[in-house]
């Protein structure tokens, strides 16, 4: 057995997106790899069942089972577009169904599979070089950029003959489609409002799904709709109640409005987005089963409050059949596996994957909770070779959002963690307040005081592995991504205890992000209302004197890349040691799902940075 090597970033391959056949006998599902030479990454379609190896059915992505069990429909790229194409599963080539110019999405069956439904983009054929016009903030989105006027659309398409109707038209963006169970209607969320980019806003909204017709609206404004979903006869949403920041909560819809499901949890619902573990709401039996975030885990419940996956797993994606349960999780061993349940809990989830890189042995993060000066417990994972016995250099990484949270798991991203673990480091990964998992009092604790309200539980917990030999004093390092960039700017400006640090995706200005951001006006509005600039590292970077690391996307429209030339202007202006890299093309999300090599250079950069300015010997 060896330790991670960052090389095996190409070895590692991770599931996703996991679909049971109607019949619960197998499981379909996108499995992601890192392609060196292509320097992408490739998706793929698996089949895992019970007593069989896995294996691959075709390229391409959001795999779905017709209601009969014989057809996959998927998304494959066709000339750089995605198109929905039908796989029979008794033997033959797939054989594409949509050929739309700008492509289509995932692709949802009717009940008696006859017509598929899809969220497509529709553009307004514009040349590139047309001027860009923008009334509305929401002109841009991280991942595509500027939007030139491009909306997102339903469309159904019948499985026989691929003919493409569209089903809703007009300024807005739909969100993904779900049947009615007599197959005449789709929901859907959108925001149809005029001002809907100076608002937090969603609403859950039903269409005849056979001809030209008017949505109409189910939901009021005070429910901000995330999600709507027919689950039997139950019209189901997941949203937030009133306040634009706090848990996403479900509800079911009927005569007299949403009424709250009692989940008997006080956590966020987790429907999943990338970087966000979870999955989309479903039923087992009379029973809806959910994702919501645990102290950092993404479990999967049965409502009320019925825990159904081990506590040391995060779910990240489910489906229900027969009775059925099939899930992915990933583990402190597994970056992901595809799991297969009985909901009555009688036997072990039944592994039908094995993607854990055998040959390799990982360190394996330890609990720890942490006492803040206000007496507010916070808790972290500390990842250290367990044979280290004196204090020894550490690492202090800052998860994002702020309302994200570190789990105690392997993933494929902070593959510096294991390699620097091996090289004599620890590695703290901490969960501060406004950490998802710990109550929605705790998630909405640095509202309106980002850096002012978390800073003491990130140095009470470095005090603490000082304090008991974890960590040698004069060897502390700090790095972060997004939120977590932010965060370890702030830090460096509040106290000089690091020797090195390195900001990823930063945000170092709260009044520029405010107005470059394609999320400005929510953060300025609900996330960090008031003082931006007492909120923003610049105002106190004269203070700084570590060494630092800058490291950002070029195309980052959710912290634009000015983020870190300020930081790093401001820094070299003070002849602080300072180094800028930019990652030309990449978005916000690159050092999840961006280009392999940039994921690679991340990784190594950081290990390199920090060697350069702190020994793994003590001094
Ligand atoms: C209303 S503005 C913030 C929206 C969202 N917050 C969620 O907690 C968000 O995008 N936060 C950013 C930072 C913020 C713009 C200052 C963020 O931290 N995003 C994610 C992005 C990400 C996820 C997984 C891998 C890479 C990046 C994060 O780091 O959690």
């Amino acid at each position: 057995m060896t330790r991670l090597v960052l090389d095996d970033l190409y070895r590692i391959a991770v599931p996703s997106d996991p679909r049971l056949r109607p019949d619960g006998g197998a499981v379909a599902y996108t499995l992601t790899t890192a392609d060196r030479d292509a320097d992408e990454n490739r998706t793929e379609i698996w089949l895992a069942a019970p007593g069989t190896p896995p294996r691959r059915l075709a390229e391409g992505s959001a795999a779905r089972w017709s209601p009969d069990g014989r057809t996959l429909a998927y998304l494959r790229p066709v000339d750089g577009r995605p198109q929905i194409h039908l796989l029979p599963m008794d033997g033959g080539e797939p054989r594409p169904l949509t050929s739309r110019e700008d492509g289509a999405g995932a692709p949802v069956w009717s009940p008696d599979g006859t017509r598929i439904a899809f969220a497509g983009p529709v553009t307004t054929g514009a040349a590139a070089h047309a001027p860009v016009v923008a009334d509305r903030l929401d002109h841009k989105a991280d991942g595509t950029g500027l939007l030139r006027g491009v909306s997102v659309h339903l469309f159904v398409v019948d499985a026989a003959t691929g003919r493409t109707a569209q089903v809703t038209g007009g300024d807005f963006h739909a969100g993904e489609p779900s049947w009615s169970p007599d197959g005449t209607r789709l929901a859907f969320v959108a925001n149809m409002e005029p001002g809907r980019d100076l608002e937090a806003g969603g609403a859950a909204y039903a269409v005849d799904a056979r001809e030209d017709a008017e949505p109409e609206r189910l939901t009021d404004p005070e429910l901000i709709c995330a999600g709507a979903w027919w689950l039997g006869e139950r019209l189901v949403v997941a949203g937030l109640k009133g306040d634009p920041v706090g848990h996403v909560r479900l509800f079911t819809l009927g005569p007299g409005g949403p009424g709250e499901v009692e989940t008997g949890l006080d956590r966020n619902v987790m429907i999943g987005h990338p970087g966000y573990p979870g999955a989309v709401p479903a039923l087992l039996g009379d029973d809806l089963l959910f994702c919501a975030r645990d102290r950092g885990s993404t479990h999967l419940y049965r409502a009320p409050a019925e825990r159904l996956v081990p506590e040391e797993t995060s779910v990240s994606g489910a489906s229900v059949a027969a009775g059925l349960i099939a899930y992915v999780a990933a583990t402190p061993h597994s970056a992901g596996d595809v799991y297969l349940a009985r909901p009555d809990g009688a036997d072990e989830p039944a592994r039908l994957t094995d993607y854990a890189l055998d040959d390799v042995e990982l360190f394996t993060p330890g609990r720890r909770t942490f006492t803040a000066p206000d007496g507010t417990p916070v808790e972290g994972f500390v990842l250290r070779d367990e044979n280290a016995t004196t204090p020894g250099p550490l690492l202090l990484d800052v998860h994002g959002g702020p309302h994200n949270a570190w789990a105690p798991i392997f993933d494929g991203v902070h593959l510096y963690h294991q390699s620097l673990v091996a090289r004599g480091w620890t590695v703290l990964t901490l969960n501060p307040r406004a950490s998802d998992g710990y109550g929605e009092a705790f998630y909405k604790a640095a509202v309106g005081a980002w850096g002012l309200a978390d800073t003491q539980d990130f140095l009470t917990a470095i005090d603490d592995l000082v304090a008991d030999g974890t960590a040698d004093p004069e060897r502390l390092a700090v790095t972060g991504y997004s939120y977590g960039g932010y965060m370890t700017c702030w830090l460096t400006t509040r106290t000089g205890r690091f020797k090195a640090a390195i900001p990823g995706g930063c945000v170092s200005d709260l009044t520029s992000m405010a107005g470059t951001s394609d999320m400005g006006f929510q953060l300025k509005t609900y996330e960090c209302p008031g003082d931006l600039a007492a909120q923003s590292p610049i105002t106190r970077v004269g203070e700084v004197t570590t060494p630092t690391l800058v490291l950002h996307g070029e195309n980052d429209d959710r912290c634009p890349v000015g983020q870190a030339e300020q930081w790093f202007a401001a820094l070299r202006e003070q002849r602080v040691p300072v180094r800028l890299v930019r990652y030309p093309g990449a978005s916000h999300l690159f050092i999840l799902n961006g280009r392999p090599s940039h994921r690679f250079d991340y990784n190594e950069r950081i290990i390199a940075w920090l060697e350069q300015w702190i020994s793994v010997s003590p001094s």
